[in-house]
């Protein structure tokens, strides 16, 4: 189970201070999938690199399984179970993808082994084992590349930001069933920070962040409804396309 309390993450902006997570509270039961979505710039990637610990938190508290890991850096925070998918991935001169699989699995994989963590996200091994995780990948690869290295080991709690961003249908696919059975075998918990409806419709619960706040947050089946009947945006004037801006 996580536990969110309270948790508060400022910046400073030109000697005025902004709060980008704002007493942002929740829980995640375990083998529960939460999707968290809402419109951009509301504050949803910041509240995932403070879950994660690349940000550090000003305020409030982080249990895992009762063990607070609030004080915990991000390699810490990886080891007590939780994993974490960047919206826009970092690349790596010189480590190659078979490398980088390795490293994230805590274990020397051996190719079969790479080659269905790089099938579930629709990549064929025999093309990428070797390649360099560097500016020769593309986008969509380097996004796909970032979820198998999550999916490369087990997780208490895996946070994948907007895993559907630069992902052709075909993988998008492949990787909707992965989160699929991730689910149903129910060993571990779920965030996924989406704005696709295909995604959001997998939840067990919802939340909805927008001003760094949380604006709506409980079952799939009471908060999906008013999703979709919102005309705009609470922020601003803007139409909903599919219901999420
Ligand atoms: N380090 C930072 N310093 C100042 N402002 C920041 C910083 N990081 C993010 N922001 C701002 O905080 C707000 C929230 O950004 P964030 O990336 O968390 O939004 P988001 O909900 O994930 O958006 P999107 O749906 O577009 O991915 C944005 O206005 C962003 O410009």
């Amino acid at each position: 189970m996580l536990k969110v309390d309270n948790l508060t993450f400022e910046v400073n902006e030109e000697g005025r201070k902004r709060c980008l997570v704002n007493h942002v509270s929740f829980q995640v039961a375990d083998g529960e999938m939460l999707v968290i979505t809402g419109p951009n710039g509301g504050g949803k990637s910041t509240l995932a690199k403070v879950l994660a610990g690349i940000e550090n938190a000003d305020e409030g508290q982080i249990f895992l399984d009762e063990e607070n890991i609030s004080g915990y850096d991000i390699d810490h925070r990886a080891n007590a179970g939780i994993g974490y998918a960047f919206q826009q991935p970092p690349r790596f001169k010189g480590m190659t993808v078979a490398r980088m699989l390795s490293l994230a699995a805590g274990k020397e994989l051996t190719e079969a082994e790479s080659c269905r963590l790089l099938s579930a996200v629709g990549l064929c091994s025999a093309d990428y084992l070797n390649r360099q995780m560097d500016g020769t990948l593309s986008g969509g690869e380097m996004k796909r590349l970032e979820i198998a290295t999550v999916l490369a080991k087990p997780h208490k709690v895996s946070i994948f930001d907007e895993p559907e961003a630069g992902i052709d249908l075909w993988s998008f696919s492949m990787l909707i069933k992965r989160f699929e059975e991730i689910h149903k075998e129910k060993k571990e918990s779920l965030i996924l920070i989406s704005h696709q409806e295909r995604i959001i419709r997998m939840a067990d619960k919802i939340m909805v962040i927008e001003d760094g706040e949380v604006k709506q947050y409980g079952s799939r089946d009471e908060v999906l409804p008013t999703l979709f009947t919102r005309e705009s945006c609470g922020r601003c004037a803007n139409g909903l396309e599919g219901g999420v801006c």
